[in-house]
C-alpha cells in the first residue's frame, strides 16, 4: 500500500531542543486527519516540515510513496501538497475571480506578473470559475478581497490553496476565528471542497475535529501518541490523561456558559 503521506520517525530540532522526538504517521489517499494537541506540542512545526519550510533533522516524510523531505516548498508543491496558512495570504486589492486566478495561473506554470496578458487564457479562466463555485463565492467574483467578511476570506483562501490541483491539502485552523454557525458551514464547505482529496488539519475546537476528521493523530512533546478514529482517540485513556480530558472538559465548560 502506498500511502498518500508517510512521516517515519521524524525528528526535528531548533538548537538543543528537540521540538519533534520520532514522529510517525500513516494517512491512506482520501483519508481525513485532524492533528490536536497541547499548546507547544509542535503541530505547526509538523505542518511546516511537511511542506518543506522546515527540514528534519532525521527520519523520512514521503507524499505517495516519494521521499520529500529536504526538498523546497515549492518541489513539494508541485507535486501535489498545498497548504493554506494561519496567516492571510490573499491579494487584498484583486478581486475574488483575480485572487484564484492568480493561482490557477501560478500552478499552471505562469509567474504572477503576466497574469494580467493572460486574461484570456480559457482553461484557466474556466478552472477559476469552477473553484469559485465550489468555494461558493461565485456570486462574489468581482468584489475585492479586502471587502468580503472574514469567513468568506477564509473560503478565498482555500479555493487558492486548492487551485493547483493538489490531492494532498494541508489547512492550518481552518475554521479559527469565526462564529460557531460560519463554523457549521465552514466544515461542509471543506469536506465539499476536499472531497477525493487526502486532507490534515491542524485543529484546536473540538467540534470542528469531530465534525470533519476520519482520523486523528494526537501529538504531544512532538511524538504521535495515537492515530485513531474519533470514537477510539475519545476513548483512549492515555489520550485523556495527556490532553483530550482536560480540552473535553474546557470546551464543554464553555460551551454551557455560552
Ligand atoms: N523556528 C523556531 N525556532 C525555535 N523554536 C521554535 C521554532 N518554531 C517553533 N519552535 C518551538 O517549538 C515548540 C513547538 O511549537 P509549535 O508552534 O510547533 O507548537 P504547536 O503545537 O503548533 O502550538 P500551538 O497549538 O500553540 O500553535 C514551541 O516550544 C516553539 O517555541
Amino acid at each position: 500500500m502506498t500511502y498518500a503521506l508517510e512521516l517515519r520517525n521524524v525528528r526535528k530540532s531548533f538548537g538543543r531542543t528537540e521540538i519533534i522526538r520520532g514522529a510517525t504517521l500513516q494517512v491512506q489517499p482520501g483519508e481525513r486527519v485532524a492533528i490536536i494537541g497541547p499548546n507547544g506540542a509542535g503541530k505547526s512545526t509538523l505542518f511546516n516540515l511537511i511542506s518543506g519550510r522546515f527540514e528534519p533533522t532525521g527520519g523520512e516524510i514521503l507524499l505517495h510513496g516519494q521521499r520529500i523531505d529536504g526538498r523546497s516548498p515549492y518541489e513539494i508543491n508541485r507535486r501535489g501538497l498545498a497548504r493554506s496558512f494561519q496567516v492571510s495570504n490573499l491579494f487584498n486589492r484583486l478581486s475574488v475571480f483575480e485572487n484564484v486566478r492568480c493561482a490557477v495561473l501560478w500552478s499552471l506554470g505562469y509567474r504572477y506578473a503576466f497574469w494580467k496578458f493572460l486574461a484570456g487564457l480559457q482553461d484557466a479562466n474556466d478552472r477559476t470559475e469552477q473553484i469559485l463555485e465550489m468555494i461558493k463565492l461565485d456570486r462574489k467574483r468581482d468584489v475585492l478581497a479586502m471587502n468580503l467578511t472574514y469567513a468568506e476570506q477564509r473560503a478565498l483562501e482555500i479555493g487558492i490553496t486548492i487551485a493547483g490541483g493538489a490531492n494532498v491539502i494541508l489547512l492550518d485552523e481552518p475554521t479559527a476565528g469565526m462564529s460557531k454557525s460560519e463554523t457549521k458551514r465552514f466544515i461542509q464547505l471543506i469536506r465539499d471542497v476536499t472531497e477525493g482529496k487526502t486532507l490534515l488539519t491542524v485543529e484546536h475546537d473540538m467540534g470542528v475535529v469531530f465534525g470533519l476528521a476520519d482520523k486523528i493523530a494526537v501529538l504531544v512533546y512532538g511524538e504521535v501518541i495515537a492515530f485513531d478514529t474519533p470514537e477510539r482517540v475519545r476513548a483512549d485513556k492515555r489520550v485523556q490523561e495527556a490532553y483530550l480530558g482536560s480540552v473535553l472538559a474546557e470546551q464543554q465548560v464553555a460551551a454551557a456558559g455560552a
